[in-house]
């Protein structure tokens, strides 16, 4: 045979070549290569967007697709990184023996031949079975991967549908494919701009995205493809408006929240830690002030713990009566006090065995059932009012206070073992006038799109709610948004005259928060122009009465 006629080498064969030339053996083990902790939350953080659409929009339709499958879907970063992983328990178990799971790193260069590496390394999907793996003790895998391919068409990550190998089928490299497109597509309607549509019918469209000016701002893949194969006139398809909207659209920049993400074993930074922390038993004290979601952060690390379905005793030790205070956490016996219950009580504490515990507002603790609550977390074992029995109890503590416990220890007003006790991690949350404008403008949407999906704010009320330093913190912003719902129903916007804010000194404008004005300006414009002037049309269409409408264009016109 000519040389000519000769096969080319597949990706796999391509693949064991790069591996025998670096010098990798197949008989030994593969090089570990793990993250340190602190490098994957960073390359968690960097990639926020791509895990989050992945979270909200790959991993349901992944459950939908592959339930009941030993199999895992993880999503790298464009290192072969593993940012995030779900599926099915029994096969993660079989994968953590080979750390095929967050924060292991799976390059050709230190993992020999399997999917993620080879796809990052080939640019293009790859499906490694079985024995293809280069590492021997790899070949208990079937790995189905796609690179991921941002707006620019940049490299993003990569894609990996992970099973036992005695369990492969066929189909697995058309559902990463399809995961995979659909992952994209979420991330190209995440960028501001006019998204066109080329064929609205479709799931898998073309799609372009388009700047004020007709200019080209990203594609799909779909769309890259028609690009290479159709002359483009950005100016001519914002003039033929076909499958042309807005993006993003209210439903998505919702979905961009920084809330409980599910990063595989944890959630977002600030709960990961605490969260490990709980699961080992050791107690968390939250610092924050008043507001700023510190029984939020409970509830959420409650519900993705391991203790999900035991009990969570919330106590607020500031709120209880001064003269019941033992009596209440602790339990008492029958008759143990004049007024005492006759078949006695159980206790906060005993209530929470088996669960987890938060008292808040632990620093109003008078000192004697400070003494008693520290006794019981040394023996863990409670003897309840009246009794001299202890009885042993198992929960997971979690303490909360706004006041500064260490002050009121150097003070004398806080025993200073029990800090120790109750301070095994201390987690602060910051108030909110701390966090970035990004991160308001995030929670801001996240708590309208829950309360009202039809509202939006107008860019001064934006500005209002961004610029008011909110003392209240969280709770704060709920109330004067859940005012403002009320206030502006059926109008389609909150303005700043629905909010109720008190007037204090306002934090300096932020910068760079221009997206939702022009956003908003250009929808109703956009709108009107579809409905060729109509405005009862495009008033029904943005669901919004046309007195509204005719107020944000007289407000558009003043400015
Ligand atoms: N990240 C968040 N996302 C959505 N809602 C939140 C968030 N953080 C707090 N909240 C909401 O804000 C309100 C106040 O939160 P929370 O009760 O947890 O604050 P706190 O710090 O415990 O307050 P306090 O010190 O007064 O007890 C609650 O309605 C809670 O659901």
């Amino acid at each position: 045979m000519s040389e000519s006629l000769q096969p080319s080498p597949s990706p796999i064969q391509r693949s064991w070549q790069r591996c025998l030339h670096q010098g990798l053996i197949r008989q030994q083990s593969a090089e570990l290569d793990l993250l340190p902790q602190g490098e994957l939350s960073a390359r968690q953080e960097e990639h926020r967007t791509l895990i989050t659409c992945f979270q909200r929009f790959v991993l349901p339709l992944f459950a939908q697709l592959l339930a009941g499958r030993p199999c895992r879907l993880l999503l790298c970063d464009g290192e072969g990184a593993i940012l995030a992983a779900s599926g099915d328990d029994g096969f993660a178990r079989h994968a953590e023996r080979i750390f095929l799971r967050s924060g292991a790193r799976w390059g050709e260069a230190s993992k020999g031949t399997n999917a993620i590496g080879t796809a990052l390394a080939e640019q293009s999907e790859v499906q490694v079975l079985g024995a293809q793996h280069f590492f021997a003790q790899h070949s208990f895998l079937s790995c189905s991967a796609c690179p991921l391919l941002g707006p620019d068409g940049q490299l993003l990550g990569v894609l990996d549908i992970s099973t036992d190998a005695a369990h492969h089928d066929g189909d697995m490299l058309g559902t990463v494919r399809l995961l995979a497109m659909t992952l994209e597509n979420a991330l190209l309607a995440r960028q501001p701009g006019w998204l066109v549509d080329l064929d609205p019918q479709s799931l898998w469209s073309a799609r372009l995205l388009l700047g004020e000016g007709g200019e080209l701002l990203g594609a799909n893949r779909a769309g890259r493809l028609w690009l290479g194969q159709h002359p483009f006139d950005g100016q001519q398809l914002l003039r033929d408006r076909r499958g042309l909207r807005l993006v993003p659209e209210a439903g998505e920049r919702a979905a961009r929240l920084p809330l409980p993400s599910a990063v595989e074993e944890g959630g977002s930074q600030a709960q990961q830690v605490p969260l490990k922390m709980l699961e080992r038993g050791i107690s968390l004290l939250i610092e924050g002030e008043t507001g700023s979601g510190k029984e939020h952060l409970v509830r959420t690390l409650h519900a993705r713990s391991s203790r999900r379905e035991r009990p969570l005793v919330c106590v607020n030790c500031g709120a209880l009566p001064a003269d019941l205070v033992e009596a209440e956490l602790f339990g008492y016996v029958g008759g143990a006090f004049s007024g005492a219950r006759s078949q006695g009580s159980q206790g906060y504490l005993r209530a929470a065995h088996g669960g987890i515990l938060m008292l808040d507002e632990i620093g109003e603790l008078p000192l004697p059932a400070q003494t008693r609550l520290l006794r019981v977390l040394q023996e863990r074992a409670v003897t309840p009012v009246g009794s001299h029995r202890p009885e042993a109890v198992d929960f997971w503590l979690v303490s909360a206070s706004h006041r500064d416990l260490a002050a009121m220890v150097a003070a004398g007003t806080f025993r200073e073992d029990l800090y120790y006790r109750i301070c095994g991690w201390r987690q602060q949350l910051a108030p909110l006038r701390a966090w970035s404008v990004p991160e308001r403008q995030e929670l801001i949407l996240n708590l309208l799109a829950e309360m009202d999906p039809a509202l939006q704010l107008t860019p001064q009320a934006e500005q209002r709610l961004l610029a008011h330093p909110l003392p209240g913190n969280v709770r704060q912003l709920k109330q004067a948004l859940e005012v403002a719902c009320v206030l502006a129903e059926g109008q389609g916007w909150i303005d700043p005259a629905h909010l109720h804010l008190p007037e204090v000194a306002a934090m300096p404008a932020p910068r760079g928060t221009t997206t939702l004005r022009e956003q908003s300006r250009q929808r109703v414009q956009q709108t009107l122009a579809e409905c060729g002037g109509n405005v009862s049309e495009a008033a029904r269409r943005l669901g919004i009465s046309r007195t509204t409408f005719y107020r944000h264009l007289a407000r558009e016109g003043r400015e």
